[in-house]
């Protein structure tokens, strides 16, 4: 994935990441506040309830106290009775005794003449008889509730079944299960309420509770504007904890960003995704001039196609340890390329870089002896170089150095000149190569102060018994100088650059077809 692509997607994370923290934030503050004010209904409701149920109770004790009298109906001792009972009981507005269907005499005194009793709308239970929408001819204009047992009915105004505390907007209402409403805190009822009452349902415009029993339902209701007030009170801390979120992921999203586009994440993502191919720079037989061989070169194809040299992500490599999955990836690459070419002339070898790692681990033993299995290479035809870097740990270089030669593999000192190890020190390690550094060829010509190193360099080697090979041979006088010192191969920009697989095996074998002709 391009650089463009993983910022473009990381601002897209970090979009959401912003939004839907807030967006939780809000949705959870409306969820809370609603909530809350459902609770708070839901109580309204339910003492609404209590308060229609302990008017019931009060005028159910107030009839069968009545009832239970023995006093002469309508004399002056009974009249006393029921005005005290209307006093002493808040639920109860008057009481009336009913001679047969005709009003005798009411908590006030006797009572006008042909007033009849109206029938009851419903009977309860335990027999008290219920009617709803009296209009008593004692208070005209004012509609009342009637319970009645035996000769007596109490009134009971209907604002005493839903007396509850509320605030203003609060709609409270009593009414029957059938929806008949027995009373309201309010008047008039709004019609949503009303509906409510008859249906169980109503618009979007009202927040409501119900609460029911065997008889009644008890509503409380609200315009859903109210919770305007509860949700600002939840915005106030659940919106600063939605921004922190935000913050925290826009946080994490810059700094994976930062990590990945960072050169290690470029340079894990590139192992991960098996970035790196192969180029294979020719060796030369001096003296000859037939090509034996190439030394394996990484590099690091982006997915733009651009390539990236390896001096410029080995050293990071190294000192990650990202450079082992590397040499696994070279390795596996060579095996794959050079199989047939490798197969068919046995004289050709491949020579691969081991890292300082490499070296000091040997795992990469056991990864070459797999990837070689069945592959019909000889383990001869695999070459093993190390900078002096790898020989600094002397007792892993050695054990790594001597299992690679037992397995059947060349092993060269590579960039020989270029560290602290002398000549003297490498006698120390079972060596088949050594591989002069370009920095010493190019002085070959050139009246410097190291001239006199290179010439040195290839005596002490050829006295160790060790094959020798130039690096970075770009002119045909140093070509010329290190075959007439004996030096048996070399590599450089005079033979061929580092080449794709197909390049160098055409170049391999135009070279084979020169020499076989004896140009
Ligand atoms: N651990 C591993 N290291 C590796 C691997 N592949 C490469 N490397 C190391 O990276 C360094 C740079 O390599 P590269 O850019 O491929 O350069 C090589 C040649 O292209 C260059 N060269 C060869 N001939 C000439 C020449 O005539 N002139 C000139 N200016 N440059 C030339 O030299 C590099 C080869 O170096 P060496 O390995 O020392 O033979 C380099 O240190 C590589 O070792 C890998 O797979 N693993």
């Amino acid at each position: 994935m391009d650089r463009t692509r993983i910022v473009v997607i990381a601002a897209l994370l970090a979009l959401a990441g912003v939004a839907l923290p807030l967006a939780t934030a809000v949705h959870l503050a409306q969820q809370r506040a609603v909530a809350a004010e459902q609770r708070y209904l839901q109580q309204l409701a339910r003492k609404a309830l209590d308060r229609a149920q302990q008017s019931f109770a009060d005028a159910r004790s107030v009839l069968r106290e009545m009832q239970a009298t023995p006093l002469t109906p309508c004399s002056d001792a009974h009249v006393r009775l029921m005005r005290a009972l209307t006093l002493r009981n808040r639920n109860t507005d008057d009481i009336g005794f009913f001679n047969g269907d005709q009003l005798a005499c009411t908590s006030a005194g006797a009572a006008e003449p042909g007033i009849t009793r109206s029938k009851d709308d419903f009977v309860t239970a335990d027999g008290i008889g219920v009617s709803l929408d009296l209009a008593p001819q004692a208070s005209p204009g004012i509609v009342m509730v009637g319970m009645a047992l035996g000769h007596y009915k109490l009134l009971i105004h209907p604002v005493r079944f839903a007396d509850v505390l509320a605030e203003p907007e609060i709609d409270l209402a009593i009414a029957l299960s059938d929806g008949r409403l027995l009373g309201s805190l309010h008047e008039p009822l709004p019609e949503g309420v009303r509906r409510l009452l008859q249906t169980g349902k109503t618009d979007q415009t009202l927040l409501y509770a119900l609460e029911r029993d065997e008889h009644l339902i008890a509503v409380a209701a609200e315009p859903r504007s109210r919770v305007l007030t509860p949700l600002r009170r939840e915005m106030r801390w659940l919106l600063p904890l939605g921004a922190l979120m935000a913050a925290l992921i826009v946080a994490v999203v810059a700094w994976g960003l930062r990590r990945r586009l960072s050169p290690l994440g470029e340079l894990k993502m590139a192992v991960a995704r098996r970035e790196f191919v192969v180029h294979y720079q020719p060796l030369i037989e001096l003296a000859t001039g037939r090509c034996i061989g190439a030394e394996a070169l990484v590099r690091w194809r982006r997915p733009d196609g651009s390539m990236v040299r390896p001096d410029l992500f080995i050293p990071l490599a190294e000192d990650s340890g990202l450079v082992l999955p590397i040499t696994d990836q070279v390795i596996a690459e060579v095996v794959r390329e050079m199989r047939a070419a490798l197969v068919s002339d046995r004289d050709l070898h491949i020579a691969i870089n081991l890292s300082a790692q490499d070296i000091r681990s040997g795992r990469v033993l056991a990864v070459l002896a797999q990837a070689l299995q069945g592959s019909g290479i000889a383990p001869q035809q695999i070459w093993l170089e190390a900078t002096e870097r790898g020989f600094m740990d002397a007792d892993a270089a050695r054990a790594t150095i001597n299992r690679a030669r037992a397995a059947g593999h060349a092993v060269a000192i590579d960039d020989f000149g270029t560290g602290y190890s002398s000549l003297s020190y490498l006698q120390g390690f079972a060596l088949d190569a050594l591989k002069i550094d370009k920095s010493f060829i190019d002085t070959i010509g050139a009246e410097t102060v190291t001239s006199s190193v290179t010439p040195h360099i290839i005596d002490m080697a050829q006295a160790l018994g060790l094959q020798v090979v130039a690096e970075g041979v770009e002119t045909q006088a140093q070509a010329d100088y290190l075959r007439e010192r004996g030096v048996q191969f070399a590599q450089g920009w005079l033979f061929a650059k580092a080449l794709p697989a197909a390049e160098f095996l055409a170049f391999a074998r135009s070279r084979q077809a020169k020499t076989q002709a004896g140009t």
